[in-house]
């Protein structure tokens, strides 16, 4: 069980929080390693003004079978787990309730980036099968990189968040409401990050019949 001491609170209201060296070496580079070579990474196109655009990455979505997600008009139906998730699923469950947010995740986001070009826009993870006042907790791999946030009602400065390999960002209660999150892509040529794997775990209410 880890010790609240190993997390920072990186702010307070919402509370935001992240834990570097979560799951150790070389088992963080081993599972980096496996997930680029071993799930069926896809890079499916959304509709933006009536036209399709490939998204800037490649994703997968896993989790339970009735764990449906619909996400930018696009209905995700979970691959089955790949055999390494659902240890490190349990491991971040017990990092959450060493937070006092005990959650039962179902179902992951893997998102992969293949370098410094890919991205992702800025959204909040505020879907109505997240339910109310979600939790999502993001493990990184590979190269580090700054999450950026924003005020919806800009009521502060815009903020980055790096998130190095190896650590986890818990995204508590009360952030999808008032923060949008975006990954950018980087410019110039000191700022060209590698490969870089991250695994947004959620709870999905599943839909009833
Ligand atoms: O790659 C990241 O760190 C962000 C991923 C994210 O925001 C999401 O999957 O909703
Ligand atoms: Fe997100």
């Amino acid at each position: 069980m880890p010790s609240p001491s190993c997390w920072q609170l990186l702010l307070d209201d919402p509370p935001l929080w992240r834990r570097d060296g979560v799951l150790g070496e070389p088992t963080a580079t081993r599972l980096l390693q496996r997930l680029d070579a071993e799930v069926s990474w896809q890079r499916p196109t959304l509709r933006l003004y009536g036209r399709e655009h490939p998204i800037p990455r490649r994703q997968a979505w896993m989790g339970e079978p009735d764990a449906h997600y619909r996400y930018s008009g696009r209905d995700f139906i979970p691959q089955p787990w790949h055999p390494e998730l659902p240890g490190i699923k349990a491991e971040i469950e017990s990092c959450l309730a060493a937070l006092g947010l005990p959650r039962a995740l179902n179902s992951v986001l893997l998102n992969r980036y293949g370098d410094g070009q890919e991205r992702m826009g800025w959204h909040s993870d505020d879907e109505p099968e997240l339910g109310e006042a979600p939790v999502i907790a993001a493990l990184s791999l590979g190269a580090e990189r700054p999450l950026r946030f924003r005020w919806k009602d800009r009521r502060g400065p815009a903020f980055n968040l790096w998130l190095p390999h190896d650590s986890l960002l818990v995204m508590g209660p009360g952030c999808q409401a008032v923060l949008q999150h975006a990954l950018l892509p980087r410019q110039g040529r000191i700022h060209q990050p590698g490969l870089r794997i991250n695994l947004t775990f959620r709870h999905i209410q599943p839909r009833r019949p």
